[in-house]
């Protein structure tokens, strides 16, 4: 009793707000290097030999480790069973040392001449090191899910959730806009060093917001993650798969996500060869969605919040992504103004989406089945993010050359386009499904959280 009168470290929402701004940096480092190499491209096929299809495997291996070797799901036990400032630090160094290698596989291997199951030496240790990343930024967003629902418990837990993914965004178009200037400026790998530091200067954060966490959980007493909520059960693991509203969220997920974040890998590129676009702004543009999406995604949440119309707003978000991809597949639209105002509607369906969709999730599941809830569905998430830029680099390579200019490929991408245009599609008629359910179900997803 006389615990529970004592104001705790998260009580004060200086404290629990700078805490939160101490993972939000290591998570925004984790987003500037998961894009950073995007926008190079080009450079890595003149400067390294990279084709399109070793840029797909090595944008594919992000997932590859979580996808086969389930490692979502093992990162999911080890964080109910050892708690978040263990495997949030176990994550920061994981992508700490991935992106070690992906730099090393990079500089010093580049010149490497050996074939590792047919892949230069180069791209498979750089994507292996990618991999590697991939894990660790994986887990850590879940942990950091699990960080916020801690901290902000009966506070802003929904505004707190909505920030840190738009300070990620900052990492991200930081990425797009800096990429290919550095790596002219500097050398091409020079982005990616970056990355390495500022994950460093990450993971030295974590360790200062777990001085916070164990003092908040020495005042608190009762350690936080081993109460029953949010722990990875397989039991729980049956009764969310049961669940239709998981099967249509978790299918949403795969296919929205897929039509965004593997379509920005490659839209640098787009950007240069269709729309005659200058290199050295091609990034920036191709990281306007995640720019728009800092402002907005805070904007729609509170939208949600407010007035509800969640399963409405998926729906709407995905008639976007439709559109924006069918005018880039047209090929004789090739103004680059069209290019960049499309790039914005992106940026508008990229927040209207997640911020009716990571709520939802939380409408669909009780308290305790969040974390797992979560877990499978960034892993089922993540087989997109595995297959898709694989599937657009073989594509691009087989289909879509058209020419050669300085040492690249030019590729034609109206195929890829089509694909995308596609998934979109796929993705609008499970938002629909999920509307339909809402109302059979009950999931309460068109009400607003805050009455
Ligand atoms: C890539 C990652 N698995 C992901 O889906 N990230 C989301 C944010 C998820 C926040 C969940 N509370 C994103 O939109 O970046």
């Amino acid at each position: 009793m006389k615990e529970q009168n004592l104001k705790k470290l998260n009580d004060s929402r200086a404290i629990r707000w700078g805490a939160l701004a101490i993972v939000a940096f290591t998570m925004m480092a984790a987003y500037y290097v998961n894009d950073v190499v995007a926008p190079l491209k080009t450079m890595l096929e003149t400067d390294l030999k990279w084709d399109s299809s070793e840029f797909g495997l090595f944008t594919g291996a992000y997932s590859f480790l979580n996808v086969f070797f389930l490692m979502l799901i093992w990162g999911g036990l080890i964080l109910d069973r050892f708690g978040i400032r263990f495997t949030g630090k176990l994550a920061t160094i994981l992508m700490v040392l991935g992106t070690g290698l992906e730099y090393y596989a990079m500089t010093g291997m580049a010149d490497a001449t050996g074939t590792i199951w047919g892949y230069k030496v180069s791209v498979f240790v750089a994507s292996a090191g990618y991999s590697v990343f991939g894990v660790g930024a994986e887990v850590a967003g879940i942990t950091v899910t699990k960080m916020i629902a801690k901290w902000f418990r009966g506070k802003e837990m929904a505004t707190a959730m909505g920030v840190q993914v738009a300070l990620a965004r900052v990492g991200s178009q930081a990425a797009y806009a800096v990429a290919i200037p550095m790596a002219r400026a500097y050398e091409i790998t020079t982005p990616v060093l970056v990355g390495l530091i500022c994950l460093i200067g990450g993971l030295i954060a974590f360790f200062a917001f777990s001085v916070l966490d164990k003092k908040l959980d020495r005042q608190i007493e009762a350690e936080v993650d081993n109460s029953p909520e949010e722990k990875f059960s397989f039991k729980d693991v049956a009764k969310i798969l049961s669940n239709p509203g998981f099967w249509l969220i978790a299918l949403l997920c795969v296919l929205f996500y897929s039509c965004v974040f593997p379509f920005q890998k490659f839209a640098s590129e787009l950007m240069i060869s269709k729309y005659g676009i200058d290199e050295s702004v091609a990034g920036f543009f191709a990281g306007l969605p995640a720019l728009g999406a800092l402002f907005l995604t805070p904007v729609f949440g509170g939208m949600v919040d407010k007035r509800g119309k969640a399963a409405s707003i998926m729906m709407l978000g995905a008639a976007m992504l439709i559109a924006v991809h069918c005018i880039y597949a047209l090929p004789f639209i090739t103004s680059s103004w069209i290019a960049i105002v499309l790039m914005i509607v992106l940026g508008i369906a990229f927040s209207l989406v997640p911020s009716a969709m990571w709520p939802s999730v939380a409408k669909i599941f009780p308290a305790h089945q969040l974390g797992t809830a979560y877990a499978l569905i960034f892993f089922i998430q993540n087989i997109g993010l595995w297959g898709i830029p694989t599937l657009i680099g073989i594509v691009l390579d087989k289909y879509c050359v058209v020419g050669k200019a300085n040492g690249a490929n030019l590729y034609d991408y109206t195929l890829p386009m089509c694909i995308f245009t596609g998934i979109a599609v796929l993705s609008l008629i499970i938002a629909f499904a999920l509307k339909v359910a809402d109302k059979k179900f009950g999931y309460k997803l068109e009400e607003a959280n805050i009455k």
